[in-house]
């Protein structure tokens, strides 16, 4: 079996999650093709979407105006996963406690942007995430704060008592950038849920 892996590319950290999906599918051995999205027309040939970091205002006006909005909740109403990281995180969730982002509701969170400080404060940390046996090397920049959960939804990571992984159905939330770093395996664990979901 052949997966395509769908990157929104409209805006952000597009290439560094192509690559790192791309390494990912090398490691695991596993037949992926990565589409990059840009226009409408593409989420539907994807098994599974990624929504990198990058200016999520910008990100969340580009993919109303372009008809992908609308493409992205169906494909989670299909069932099929979506890893959100960062700025996609906020552009994911139910309130981004800011007009300016036109938020899609695919997670019932509410985030505060830039809460972990701006890009000076950048900052690397060995996260213990559910689901990995060690701990994950999380880059954050300029990274949003999970204020707030429903009760639909898992935390799979805190750091200062502040959640920044979470899972809600097929939809996970990342505050931090997996694909700054080697390690591969939220990817790997993107992938596999693809996988999962085509069974
Ligand atoms: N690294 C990032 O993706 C930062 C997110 C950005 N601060 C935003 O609010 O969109």
């Amino acid at each position: 079996m052949s997966l395509t892996a769908g990157v929104l590319a409209v805006q952000g950290d597009v290439s560094e999650h192509v690559d790192a999906v791309e390494r990912a599918a090398r490691d695991i051995d596993e037949s992926v093709t990565v589409r990059e999205i840009r226009s409408a027309g593409v989420v539907p040939d994807c098994d599974v979407l990624l929504l990198p970091g990058g200016e999520s205002t910008t990100i969340s006006r580009l993919i109303h105006r372009d008809g992908i909005a609308p493409e992205i909740s169906e494909h989670v109403a299909a069932g099929k996963p979506v890893f959100a990281t960062c700025a996609g995180l906020i552009v994911a969730a139910e309130d981004a406690g800011d007009d300016r982002v036109g938020t899609l509701g695919l997670l019932d969170v509410t985030v505060e942007r830039n809460a972990f400080g701006r890009q000076k404060d950048s900052f690397e940390a060995p996260l213990d995430i559910d689901g990995l046996d060690d701990p994950f090397p999380a880059v954050f920049i300029r990274a949003p704060v999970i204020d707030a959960v429903g009760e639909n939804v898992d935390v799979l990571a805190s750091w200062d008592d502040r959640p920044v992984a979470v899972r809600q159905g097929p939809v996970v939330g990342l505050s931090f950038h997996p694909e700054l770093t080697d390690d591969s395996r939220l990817h790997w664990l993107a992938l596999f849920e693809a996988i999962d979901g085509g069974e």
